[in-house]
């Protein structure tokens, strides 16, 4: 067929390669979550359905896309590593990227109930994405080191912070003016001495965000014993993920800050 006239739109549309031969990280976040947790009553400081849904959503997409090999979330973020070499879409930057970000946010509806329950959607959630290219394991193993720092210092000062104002009586001012100029050992010593809370004691799941492998460890390294019974734990998660693709997606709350977490899994940085 003769070409048309008006093909030659076509020139318009620029190739976007990302760089051969360096990392991929893609991070999504949850366009203005603030007003999406307070409209569907989420639970304060962490919403545990809220997680889980995410992580679920970040699943689905590591089963789908094998050039993801680790995924870290906290909050409303999602990071994503794709492996060095990865050939996702021949690495054309808006195609990954659009498709990432569509693929999770249609999964976080799609198993929206299964979490919430009778809880309705009042609103389509929405999300945003950005692409970073790391040419080196060290920029990747800080980066990943950076998020998990964030939800360190972010679910310390939440926790006491929620911990004045539910069970100290403060306003959220007072709390605020409380915690000004704390440091991180006063913020525990608060929680302990006026709340009685070992900081180090709250689920491993806030303190750390979730970790996302495609290997199976030790159920002990899991972290769905203490799961709400009607939602599905992290282990159900994997065994499904475990039957359409192998190995396993297995959710995981540990420091990804520590040698140990990269040195034990050599596969996600090998290329
Ligand atoms: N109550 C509650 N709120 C949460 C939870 N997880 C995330 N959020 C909310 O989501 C926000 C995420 O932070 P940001 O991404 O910086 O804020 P945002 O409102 O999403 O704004 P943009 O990302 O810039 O669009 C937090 O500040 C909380 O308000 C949760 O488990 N419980
Ligand atoms: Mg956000």
């Amino acid at each position: 067929m003769a070409v048309s006239r008006f093909a030659y739109v076509r020139n318009f549309e620029l190739p976007d390669p990302l760089l051969p031969g360096t990392f991929i990280v893609v991070r999504l976040d949850g366009q203005s979550f603030h007003r999406f947790s307070e409209v569907h009553a989420f639970a304060k400081p962490n919403d545990e359905r809220a997680l889980r849904l995410l992580d679920h959503a970040a699943t689905d997409l590591m089963d789908q896309f094998s050039d993801i090999v680790l995924a870290f979330g906290e909050s409303d973020e999602y990071s994503f590593l794709l492996r060095k070499s990865a050939s996702l879409f021949n690495r054309r930057e808006a195609k990954i990227l659009s498709t990432l970000t569509s693929h999770f946010t249609a999964s976080v509806v799609f198993r929206w109930s299964t979490y919430f329950g009778n809880t309705p959607l009042q609103y389509p959630p929405t999300f945003d994405g950005r692409i970073i290219l790391y040419p080196s394991i060290r920029e990747v193993r800080d980066y990943f080191s950076w998020r998990q720092a964030d939800t360190h210092v972010n679910n310390l000062y939440n926790t006491v912070f929620w911990a004045l104002v539910q069970q100290g009586g403060q306003s959220t001012s007072e709390a605020h003016a409380t915690l000004k100029g704390t440091q991180s050992k006063d913020k525990h010593e608060l929680l302990f001495s006026r709340f009685n809370i070992n900081y180090n004691s709250i689920d491993a799941r806030f303190r750390k965000g979730s970790v996302l492998v495609r290997d199976s460890q030790p159920a002990s390294t899991t972290d769905a014993s203490d799961a709400a019974p009607s939602v599905p734990t992290d282990a159900a998660i994997s065994k499904k993920s475990k039957a359409k693709i192998k190995p396993a997606v297995v959710v995981l709350h540990c420091d990804i800050i520590k040698d140990e977490f990269w040195d034990g899994r050599p596969d996600i940085l090998a290329g």
